[in-house]
C-alpha cells in the first residue's frame, strides 16, 4: 500500500506539468487515461487541468474498438495506462495514429516489454522536473476534463466538464447535506476514477482533506473488507454490485455484526440501491446509507437522499422507505417530472414521467455535436422516469428503454428487481419486459441464487405476491449463474433481452 499526502500530490503534479508542457502539450489539449484507482492517476487529475488541459479518463471495460474510437474522437495528444493495459494498448497503438506519446505509469524496472511508438516512463518522465510550476490562469468555464457514457443504452457519447462546474459540483459534496467530507474523514473510492470524475471524489476531498483510500482494480468483497478495516475507512462509495460482493463476504466469513469496522457512511449509486442492501449495512455494519442518483452529463450527481429534521429518530421500516428514493437535489440542480406532452406532473409521490433536471454542473451537448441536449428552457431530459414527493423526494421507478408497458400500464422493473432481492436465496435479480400477444409486454423475472441456496419459481412468486399488485407479478422466472453489467456496474438490459429475445414465458 502507497500511502502519501496531498502535498506530495501536489508537488509530483506540478512536475508532471512541467513534462506535459516540455512534450508540447497546451492548454486545451485532451490527454488520456486508462487506469485505475491510484495515486497516479490522482496526481494526473491534478496536473492535466491545472495546466489548462483535458483529462479524458476512458473506460478500459469498453471493447478494444469502442476505446479505439474513443481516443481517437477525443483527439488524444498522450496516452497514459496502467500495467495492467499494457496488451491492450499494445494492440491499439497501430490505430491511434494521434497519440504522439504512451506513458506507462510505473517505473523504469517494471516497464512492460511492449512494442508501441514513443513509450515513455511515468516516473522517468517527471524525475528531473522541477517541482515548481506557475499553474496558469483561464477561463472557468474552460474545458477540465472529459468522459464518455458508460454506453449502457447505445453509444457512448463524450461529456465536457468545465472548472466552474467540477468546481461547484464539489462544493455541493462537500456539504453537511452532500457527503458531509471533513479531515476526519477517510474516503474509500470503490467508484472508478475512469468514469465521471469518481463522482467528483478526487476534487472534493482535496478540497477538504478527507482522507482518498484508492483500491486498485481490487473489486473483491475480501479486498474490500480489509481495506476498510486497515485504512480506518468511515465513508465508501461504490454500486450496488460492489456492496453485494462486500456484504456476502462478510456474511459468509461469519464477520457480522461488521464491528471491526469504523464505517459511518456508505453511497450507494449508479444504480437503484436495493432496500435489502440498505437494511443489511444499517442492521449488521451499523451504517447510515446515501442513496445517490446522477449521470454523466451530470458531472455526475442530482440527488442524494438526506432525512429532514421530520426523519430523525424514525423506525428502521421508515427510514427504508426513505432510502429506497434517490433522494432530494443537491444545491444547485432542479428537477421536474413531465408526461408525455410536457406538462409538469403533480409532487405527489405517486405521479410518475420523464424526470428533467436543470444546473450548473449539467453539459449543454455532448462533445464535437454542435446541437444542445437541453430544451428551449434549458431543461435536460435524463431518460429516466421518477416520481417526486412532496418534500422534493425523487424516485427512479425505471430508465424509459426499460420500463416495462403491459396493458396500457407500465410496471417498474426497479420495483420488482428490488422487491426480488429482499428474497433470502436471492444474489442478484433483473426484470425486462418478454413480449405478449394480449399484454403487449409481460415481466420475466432472471435470478442469481445466492450459492449454496435454493428458491423455485412457485417460491419466488409466492414471495413477491405479498410484495408487489398481483398484475406486476413476472409471468415466469429464469435462474442464470450471472447477470450482464457494464464497467460501472450498470445491469444490460439491452443485452440480457438480446439473451432472452426468444424466451416462451412459462409460468411453472
Ligand atoms: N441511484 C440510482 N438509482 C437508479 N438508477 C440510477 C441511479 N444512479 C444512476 N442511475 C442510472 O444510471 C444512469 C446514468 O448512467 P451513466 O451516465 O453512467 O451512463 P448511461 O446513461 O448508462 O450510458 P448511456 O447514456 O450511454 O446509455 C441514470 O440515468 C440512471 O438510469
Amino acid at each position: 500500500m502507497h500511502h502519501c499526502t496531498y502535498a506530495d500530490i501536489g508537488r509530483r503534479a506540478k512536475q508532471m506539468a512541467n513534462a506535459l508542457s516540455r512534450l508540447g502539450i497546451e492548454p486545451g489539449d485532451r490527454i488520456g487515461t486508462l487506469a485505475w484507482n491510484g495515486y497516479r492517476h490522482l496526481e494526473l487529475y491534478f496536473a492535466v487541468s491545472g495546466m489548462g488541459a483535458v483529462l479524458h479518463t476512458i473506460n478500459p471495460r469498453l471493447f478494444p474498438e469502442q476505446i479505439e474510437f474513443i481516443v481517437s474522437h477525443a483527439e488524444d495528444r498522450v496516452l497514459f495506462f496502467d500495467l495492467s493495459f499494457a496488451a491492450l494498448v499494445e494492440q491499439l497503438a497501430p490505430h491511434l495514429t494521434g497519440v504522439q506519446a504512451f506513458v506507462a505509469m510505473t517505473e523504469r524496472s517494471h516497464m512492460p516489454d511492449i512494442r508501441v511508438p514513443n513509450l515513455l516512463c511515468f516516473e522517468e518522465l517527471i524525475s528531473d522536473e522541477s517541482e515548481e510550476f506557475a499553474w496558469p490562469s483561464f477561463d472557468e468555464r474552460q474545458a477540465s476534463s472529459m468522459c464518455y457514457t458508460s454506453g449502457t443504452t447505445g453509444n457512448p457519447k463524450g461529456v465536457l466538464y468545465s472548472h466552474r462546474s467540477s468546481l461547484l459540483h464539489s462544493l455541493a459534496l462537500c456539504t453537511r447535506e452532500g457527503f458531509g467530507l471533513s479531515s476526519l474523514d477517510s474516503a474509500l473510492l470503490v467508484v472508478p476514477m475512469f468514469h465521471v470524475n469518481a463522482w467528483g471524489m478526487p476534487y472534493a476531498c482535496a478540497m477538504t482533506g478527507t482522507k482518498l483510500v484508492l483500491p486498485g482494480p481490487a473489486l473483491d468483497g475480501a479486498s474490500i473488507y480489509e481495506l476498510m478495516r486497515s485504512e480506518r475507512v468511515t465513508l465508501a462509495l461504490g454500486v450496488p454490485t460492489v456492496w453485494m460482493m462486500l456484504q456476502q463476504h462478510v456474511e459468509s466469513q461469519g464477520l457480522l455484526p461488521a464491528s471491526e469496522l469504523c464505517l459511518e457512511r456508505v453511497v450507494i449509486g449508479g444504480a437503484a440501491a436495493p432496500r435489502s442492501q440498505v437494511e443489511r449495512f444499517e442492521r449488521d455494519f451499523d451504517t447510515r446509507v446515501m442513496h445517490a442518483w446522477g449521470m454523466t452529463e451530470m458531472s455526475p450527481l442530482g440527488t442524494l437522499c438526506a432525512p429532514l429534521p421530520k426523519h430523525v429518530g424514525a423506525d428502521l421500516e421508515a427510514r427504508l422507505d426513505l432510502q429506497a428514493k434517490q433522494g432530494r437535489a443537491l444545491f444547485g440542480v432542479t428537477m421536474k417530472v413531465v408526461d408525455e406532452d410536457g406538462a409538469e406532473l403533480l409532487r405527489d409521490g405517486r405521479s410518475a414521467g420523464r424526470l428533467l433536471v436543470k444546473g450548473p454542473w449539467i453539459a449543454s451537448h455532448y462533445y464535437r455535436q454542435t446541437e444542445t441536449i437541453l430544451d428551449e428552457e434549458g431543461w435536460f431530459d435524463t431518460g429516466d422516469v421518477a416520481t417526486i414527493d412532496a418534500d422534493g423526494y425523487m424516485q427512479i421507478t425505471d430508465r424509459a428503454k426499460d420500463v416495462i408497458k403491459s396493458g396500457g400500464e407500465w410496471i417498474s422493473s426497479i420495483d420488482l428487481e428490488n422487491a426480488a432481492m429482499g428474497h433470502p436465496a436471492v444474489a442478484e435479480a433483473a426484470v425486462i419486459g418478454i413480449p405478449h400477444e394480449k399484454w403487449q409486454e409481460r415481466p420475466l423475472l432472471v435470478v442469481v441464487l445466492k450459492s449454496g441456496k435454493s428458491a423455485s419459481k412457485a417460491q419466488l412468486r409466492d414471495f413477491l405476491a405479498e410484495r408487489v399488485a398481483k398484475w406486476w407479478l413476472p409471468d415466469d422466472v429464469a435462474f442464470v449463474d450471472a447477470l450482464p453489467h457494464t464497467a460501472t456496474g450498470k445491469l444490460q438490459k439491452m443485452k440480457l433481452r438480446e439473451q432472452f429475445r426468444d424466451h416462451v414465458l412459462q409460468a411453472d
